[in-house]
Formats: structure tokens, C-alpha cells, sequence
């Protein structure tokens, strides 16, 4: 089995450069499917276990895909399949996003129901409601969503119920063919969804009011495929700016955008850390004494909540209580009882986290239950007592690249190992899950 082994007490020094946005990444692959006449040429593409799924998704498409050296290139004017199977779904939501760009190119997409996930339910109703309002019909069966049109789906008005990011960018890709003007109320601002909507009119769309709250897409006949740049990953400079802060190190953070990473910047700055502006991105100088600060997610410009997890584990080293409140999703608290593991002090109540602190963590064997908490269990490794073993890490390498490597190089005692399971061990039934830990 697959281990991220970290040994705490180094302090990080250096410079690190943070990839292109998986979150950006995947719409945009998936927007690509837009293009009926030429080729799409994606730049910044980072090598992402999730890149390689939607690749996957794309080519069962019939589409042609070819991706070397962090360049992803697209053509998909060949006839088109309409099916993404539970296979791709199942390891990556983020599939879902090919359904508004197959329903605006061939009027009908059949995607596999995406189901629960280790951080919440994460319903899809708000992307089915916009394909709706447009004329598709939507029907669920057999574990699929099926949606149709016959001709061209229609311009509309479509308040969202929360500024949902996957629905925005599903229902703003299937509107730039749709007939007439739509208009996306409460629509998510993030700065992937800006990423998304510079590429579609990079193609011909015309899309206005990206990154505010309200978003109107003009429909037109056709897109061509465009040559574009994913922007830096915000949560995985974010990552390293807590590992900086943690370990008292001082790193610059390369590509990291100031303008992406406000709420971040402003929060590890009232708990002391030193952030400055550099040339080509952040240095960041962890402090002697962290001061604790109560957080509470929220869609942009508000606190993300792919940080919350890092930053718990930066609150544990804070002289002082703070609390999260997490409100994004419904069930983001897996890491705690990890982080128990490691002799944390953290109180669950209803959405919040109360988390006093300094916490003397001890190393011990933590598993990754999303993404975003494996990465977290690293940092608190990187200044706890002894040896911390992380597994589960495919559900890291859906979201970093090298992460292991890129703290080695800025310092930290950390390797990624293949460890012999003792057999008696590994033949054990294992306990049925708490939850599907299907993401
Ligand atoms: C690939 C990608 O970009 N993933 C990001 C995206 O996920 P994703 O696009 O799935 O997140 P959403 O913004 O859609 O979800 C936010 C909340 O809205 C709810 N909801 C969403 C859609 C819907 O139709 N109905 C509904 O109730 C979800 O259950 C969740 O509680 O945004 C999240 C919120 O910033 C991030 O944590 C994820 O990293
Ligand atoms: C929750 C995340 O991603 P996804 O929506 O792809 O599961 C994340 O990036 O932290």
C-alpha cells in the first residue's frame, strides 16, 4: 500500500510553483466538447489523477484527446457519443460537467447518477432545474440522468437557489448555443467559472458578467476550438501557504494570485502570518506564535471551504480557540477524527468546529478521506512528534501534483512510499464503511 510518510519539525524555505487549477481545468476540458469545427489547445494542464478521468470521459465520447507535457489538445467534430457510465462518475463528480455542453452539441446526454460522496450528499437539481428552464427534458432512471431537446435549447432566466459552481458552469457552457439570451442569477463567482467563460468566448461564445452574480450568455450557432491558459490553482497555493505558516518557514509561492486568495490572505494575516506580494506571486514567513481566528466557508469571494481543512489543521498549532463553521457542505468534517489521531483537541457541534489550541500532535497512521483532508494530515504531520503515516492517497492525487516531492524539495522530511501490508492484516474483512467514499 501507497503511503505518504512525513516526519514533523522541519522548517520550509524556498520557492515552490503552484500547477494549473484542477477545479478550472475540468470544466474547460469539458466545455471543449462546444467545438464543432477545429481543435482546442489547453495550456497549464496539471497531471492530475482527475485530468486523466476526464481525458477518459472524452475519448468514450468519441472525441480525440492527446495530452503531453501539460498540454491538452481537443477535437471533438467527429459524431458524438452521449454517455458518461458510472465507472468515470464514480471517481470524479466533476464528469457531471459534460452534460450541458452534450445536450447544446447533439441534444442529449446520458450521464450516470453521481451519487453521495465523503463530504455531503451534493445534489445535482440545481444544474437539472437550468436544463429545464432551456426546454431539455430531464428523466432519471436506472442510475442515469437522461436530458433531451429537439433543435436547439432556449435562452432563459434562471435564478439559482445557492450560487453553485458546477451548476454554473454547466448551464453557462449549454447556453452558448442555445437560442436567445440566458441569464444565470445567483450565479457562483468563483475565479474558475471567470477561467471558463474567458475559454467559451475565446471560441465564439458570448459571455458577459463572468465572476459577479449575474451572468448572460447571447447563444450563437457555433463555437471553433481556441487556444487557452488554466489559471494557477488557488487551494493548492493555499496548501502551501499553511504549510509555510505552520512550520515557521518562509517559502515564496509561485503563481499564487493575491486577487484569488483575498479570504485566505486575510485570515492567516489575523492570525499573524506574514504575507508579502512578490514579483511572480506570495511569500509567505509563518510567525513564532499563531493567533486563533473563527472561519466560516462560503461561496466566493468568501472563505473557501476546499481550505478548511488546511486550515483546521493551522488552527490546531494557534495559542487560543477558534471555530469553524463550515457551510458549504453538509458533511466536510471527516479529517477531525484523524486529526483526533493525532491528539488533536477538536469539538464537533452541529456545522462547527471548535478547535483550542496549541495541540502537541503525535504522529500515527491517518487515512485521506477527501482530497482536501489528506492534505491537511500532511501539514499536521509536518510539525507533529514522530513518524505520521498518510493513506488513501488516490484521493491526493486527484488534486495534486507531487505534493510529497514539492514539500521534500522546500525542506520537509517527506516521502512517498510503497510499504509492505502484514497479509494476515490486509485479508482481514474490512468494517463497512461509515459513509460511500466514492470522491
Ligand atoms: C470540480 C470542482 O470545481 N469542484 C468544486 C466545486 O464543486 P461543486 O461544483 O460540486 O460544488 P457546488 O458549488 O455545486 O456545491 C456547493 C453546495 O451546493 C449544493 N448543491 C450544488 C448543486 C446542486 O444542484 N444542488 C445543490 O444543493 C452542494 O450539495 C453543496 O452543498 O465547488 C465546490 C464549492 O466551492 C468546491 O468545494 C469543489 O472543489
Ligand atoms: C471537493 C473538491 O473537489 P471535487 O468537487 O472535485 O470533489 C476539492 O477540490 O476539494
Amino acid at each position: 500500500m501507497e503511503k505518504i510518510i512525513v516526519r514533523g519539525g522541519n522548517q520550509l524555505r524556498g520557492t515552490v510553483k503552484v500547477e494549473g487549477a484542477k477545479n478550472a481545468v475540468l470544466p474547460v476540458i469539458a466545455a471543449s466538447i462546444l467545438a464543432g469545427r477545429g481543435t482546442s489547445h489547453i495550456y497549464d494542464v496539471p497531471k492530475l489523477a482527475d485530468v486523466y478521468t476526464m481525458k477518459e470521459v472524452l475519448k468514450n465520447l468519441n472525441i480525440k484527446v492527446d495530452y503531453k507535457d501539460g498540454a491538452f489538445h481537443v477535437n471533438a467534430c467527429d459524431t458524438l457519443k452521449t454517455e458518461a457510465p458510472f465507472e468515470y462518475v464514480r471517481k470524479m463528480r466533476a464528469s457531471f460537467l459534460v452534460m450541458g455542453p452534450l445536450l447544446a452539441r447533439v441534444g442529449k446526454a446520458r450521464i450516470a447518477l453521481p451519487g453521495g460522496c465523503a463530504i455531503g450528499s451534493r445534489p445535482i437539481d440545481q444544474h437539472l432545474k437550468g436544463f429545464e428552464a432551456m426546454g431539455a427534458t430531464v428523466e432519471i432512471g436506472n442510475g442515469f440522468i437522461e436530458a433531451r431537446i429537439d433543435g436547439r435549447l432556449q435562452g432563459a432566466k434562471i435564478y439559482l437557489d445557492f450560487p453553485s459552481v458546477g451548476a454554473t458552469e454547466n448551464i453557462m457552457m449549454a447556453a452558448t448555443l442555445a437560442e436567445g439570451t440566458t441569464i444565470i442569477e445567483n450565479a457562483a463567482e468563483e475565479p474558475e467559472i471567470v477561467c471558463v467563460a474567458n475559454y467559451l468566448n475565446a471560441m465564439g461564445a458570448k459571455v458577459r458578467g463572468a465572476g459577479t452574480g449575474e451572468i448572460r450568455i447571447e447563444g450563437v450557432k457555433e463555437l471553433i476550438g481556441a487556444e487557452h491558459t488554466v489559471i494557477p490553482d488557488r487551494i493548492e497555493a493555499g496548501t502551501f501557504m499553511v504549510a509555510a505558516a505552520m512550520t515557521q518557514g518562509d517559502i515564496v509561492v509561485e503563481g499564487a494570485t493575491p486577487e484569488h486568495l483575498r479570504p485566505l490572505i486575510a485570515k492567516m494575516g489575523e492570525m499573524g502570518v506574514h504575507i508579502e506580494e512578490v514579483e511572480n506571486g506570495l511569500r509567505v514567513v509563518g510567525p513564532k506564535k499563531l493567533k486563533p481566528v473563527d472561519i466560516k466557508t462560503m461561496p466566493h469571494p468568501g472563505f473557501p471551504t476546499d481550505m478548511q481543512a488546511q486550515m483546521m489543521a493551522l488552527l490546531l498549532q494557534a495559542h487560543g480557540t477558534g471555530v469553524i463553521t463550515e457551510t458549504v457542505f453538509e458533511n466536510r468534517y471527516m479529517h477531525v477524527e484523524e486529526f483526533r489521531r493525532m491528539n488533536s483537541n477538536i469539538k464537533i457541534e452541529g456545522r462547527s468546529a471548535i478547535v483550542s489550541g496549541p495541540n502537541k500532535l503525535q504522529g500515527a497512521e491517518v487515512a485521506a478521506t477527501d482530497l482536501r483532508a489528506g492534505a491537511a494530515l500532511i501539514l499536521a504531520g509536518l510539525v507533529a512528534d514522530g513518524i505520521t503515516r498518510v493513506t488513501e492517497l488516490k484521493h491526493i492525487d486527484r488534486g495534486y501534483v507531487d505534493l510529497a516531492k514539492k514539500l521534500q524539495a522546500l525542506g520537509a522530511d517527506v516521502e512517498r512510499v510503497e510499504e509492505q501490508v502484514d497479509e494476515e492484516i490486509e485479508n482481514l474483512d474490512a468494517p463497512a464503511p461509515l459513509k460511500s467514499n466514492l470522491v
